[in-house]
């Protein structure tokens, strides 16, 4: 395992351009490969998450090729039709926007398909989005733990248009059953518990719109997607990556200005959201049609937050406690605990190592930097691509070394490339 030195920093400038977006570009990948016509797909992310989905798609008989830097799809025009002699094998690796989706699309398929993974994708809750589905009359069976995958799933029809799914863990698995609606003769989704991460049930909306799903909606207690087919809207342009983006913006809150060009003013991304919580902290934020620019808090201040809505985003703010006046706390994100890692448990850890002060429970995580050491630490990264990118903020703290920085590969490969671009 290589383990990457950073030299203190002492501030960041310049500009960077984001990667795809992994939540669009999976779910873009998907839908094209189901849509009538040819879909050129612009700024898709290369990363393990969408090699694992380009790979499933391939296996399932759809054509995509690259023309230059654009990933030209060729749509089925239905949901898939495979042999149901044959068992086809995906291998999602540690994929969430492959697998909860796949598993969906796949059982109102034809065919016999076999949904596995990495380790910690078998520790990766998806009973609620599989038993859901067996409501409707599909036939999904766990491999080994009930509620886990691998998931052998033989494709089949519905035999009704409503289901109930529980939205409490993860809100990928109303995505999925969003974007199998249409296909499968039309659906109704009454959402029970309490649905988190919301605004990528938005995003995973406004996309099968874009493929000309009609969808009627109560808030986010229920979801009616009329029958018919997707239709390709023949180029779509996939947004930077406002995930990836809130590393930049946070060092540029902390220690200077960065111009991030891939997202913008109208991004329909949750995780844009970030930069009002940087200017609630004292940063100033400059918002653009196609970039934003963020610049460094006259003095960052200290935040309690309920981050439900950004899970992803939220561990960025994690290391920003080091340059806040004051706590870190950031409430309701229970999620963190079956993501890439107990993130929870993770951030802890690798925390603690600096010194400071660490509170923690089920669904909260407290910050308090105002004691701690001067040590130059090593973090582990619990092949957590966020574990990684989010520590490097620790660089303007401090020498630090990032153990495997290769797991930003998930959905970031170039990460550690353009930090130390714009860092020095
Ligand atoms: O739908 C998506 O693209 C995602 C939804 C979120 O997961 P949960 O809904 O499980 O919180 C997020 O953490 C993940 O990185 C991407
Ligand atoms: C939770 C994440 O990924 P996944 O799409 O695998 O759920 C993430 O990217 O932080």
């Amino acid at each position: 395992m290589e383990t990457l030195h950073l030299n203190k920093k002492s501030k960041i400038s310049g500009s960077i351009t984001l990667p795809g977006s992994k939540s669009l570009s999976n779910r873009a990948l998907l839908l094209s490969a189901v849509a009538k016509g040819t879909t050129r797909l612009h700024n898709l992310l290369r990363s393990d998450d969408t090699a694992r989905m380009i790979d499933a798609l391939k296996a399932l008989g759809v054509k995509l090729y690259e023309d230059g830097d654009v990933m030209v799809v060729e749509g089925i025009g239905s949901a898939f039709k495979c042999s149901a002699e044959k068992r086809i094998v995906l291998d999602l690796g540690n994929a969430g926007t492959a697998m909860r989706p796949l598993c969906a699309m796949l059982s109102i398929s034809e065919g016999c398909f076999e949904l596995t993974g990495e380790v910690r994708m078998m520790e990766r809750p998806i009973g609620p989005l599989s038993e859901s589905l067996k409501t409707l009359g599909l036939s999904i069976e766990y491999l080994n733990n009930p509620g886990f995958p691998p998931l052998l799933i033989r494709g089949g029809m519905v035999n009704t248009h409503e289901v109930h799914v529980d939205g409490s863990t993860s809100s990928q698995f109303i995505s999925a059953l969003l974007m199998s609606a249409p296909l499968c003769g039309g659906l109704t989704i009454k959402v029970d518990g309490d649905l988190i991460s919301k605004p990528y049930v938005d995003l995973t909306i406004a996309l099968i719109e874009k493929f000309g799903a009609k969808v009627t909606r109560q808030g986010y207690r229920s979801f009616t997607v009329a029958a018919g087919d997707y239709v390709s809207p023949s180029d779509y342009l996939v947004e930077g990556d406002a995930s990836g983006a809130t590393y930049f913006c946070a060092a540029a809150a902390i220690a200077g200005e960065i111009t991030v060009n891939g997202i913008g003013e109208e991004s329909t991304q949750g995780d844009i959201n970030f930069l009002k919580v940087l200017e609630k902290m004292g940063a100033r934020v400059e918002r653009f049609k196609s970039c934003v620019k963020v610049y460094k808090a006259p003095e960052l201040l200290g935040i309690d937050i309920d981050m439900n809505n950004m899970p992803d985003a939220a561990m960025t703010l994690v290391p920003m406690a080091l340059y806040t006046k004051g706590k870190v706390r950031i409430t309701n994100i229970a999620s963190w605990r079956v993501k890439e890692t107990d993130r929870i448990a993770a951030m802890v850890k690798e925390m603690s190592k600096l010194g400071v002060n660490v509170n923690s429970g089920e669904d909260f995580i407290e910050i308090d930097a105002s004691v701690r050491n001067h040590d130059e630490v090593t973090f582990d990264t619990y092949n957590d691509h966020r574990m990684a990118m989010s520590m490097s903020l620790a660089a303007f703290d401090r020498d630090i070394n990032i153990n495997d920085p290769e797991c930003t590969k998930k959905t970031f490969p170039d990460y550690f490339g353009l930090f130390s671009k714009v860092c020095e």
